[in-house]
């Protein structure tokens, strides 16, 4: 079991409508860095406007920190926050070689998708939501054309782990990596982050809003843009939904 983290606050909800909403309905009185668990969520949103399904059983976690750095230096977080469910999959499943990363911010099981992330900049407030099918994934027909299957720990890898005890373990992983994030900077987390990179070095489509891009997906920078070498030469990518 992981010692919970020096001078993180940890709330846990039964339902709330969303944990993102709930921590931008708290920051007044916020102090310290704090993490909200929700045992089940009634509204969850994902990335670019999507529904996010949270029945009891899965893992919905926000983490609220003070915003000290710029906005393109505090976004790195969700390097650190991917990179910490990946080392908390490893803890709590045993099985490290089962899980990759996808640029910006997914967490995959045997190439699935089992976790999302979601970052909210309000004020002077860095807002960083998680979403983890434990227990339950969605069907695939409820997820859009193209987009990965949703994978769960429980079905596809036969291992059930409770919302507050992954909680208790991302939490340590989590703060382990920020320690490191404020004291060395992008530079080692980047290194970590891609060694567990899906698809690094093979082609890959790359949707902006108005372009698409296919090319080998050669890097990540130090500021966390996808380098794609395309036949136009390379090409960096500041937001995207990653396509294999
Ligand atoms: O689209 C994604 O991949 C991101 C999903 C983020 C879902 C989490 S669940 C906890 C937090 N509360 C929300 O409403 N969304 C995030």
């Amino acid at each position: 079991m992981s010692a919970w983290p020096d001078g993180y606050a940890r709330v846990v909800l039964d339902t709330v409508d969303s944990t993102l909403s709930e921590a931008s309905r708290r920051l007044p009185t916020v102090v310290g860095p704090t993490w909200l668990l929700a045992l089940e969520q009634t509204a969850a949103r994902g990335r670019r406007g999507r529904a996010w399904a949270t029945p009891r059983g899965n893992f919905a976690g926000t983490l609220i920190l003070r915003r000290m750095e710029d906005p393109g230096v505090a976004a790195l977080r969700s390097f650190v926050a991917s990179l910490a469910l990946y080392h908390t999959f490893a803890a709590t499943t045993g099985q490290a070689s089962a899980f990759a990363l996808k640029w910006p911010n997914d967490v995959l099981l045997h190439g699935g998708k089992v976790a999302g992330i979601l970052l909210e900049s309000t004020g002077d407030h860095l807002i960083i939501g998680i979403g983890v099918n434990l227990l339950h994934a969605p069907d695939p027909d409820q997820v859009e054309p193209g987009a990965l299957r949703p994978m769960s720990l429980s079905r596809d890898l036969d291992v059930d782990v409770d919302p507050e005890v992954f909680l208790n373990v991302l939490a340590s992983e989590y703060a382990r990596l920020e320690d490191q994030f404020v004291t060395h900077g992008f530079a080692p987390i980047r290194r970590a982050w891609l060694a567990q990179a899906a698809r690094l070095g093979e082609v890959i489509t790359a949707r902006t809003m108005k372009e698409s891009f296919t090319g080998t997906f050669e890097d990540v920078d130090e500021a966390g843009n996808l380098i794609l070498r395309t036949a136009k030469g390379a090409q960096a990518i500041t937001a995207a939904e990653v396509f294999f």
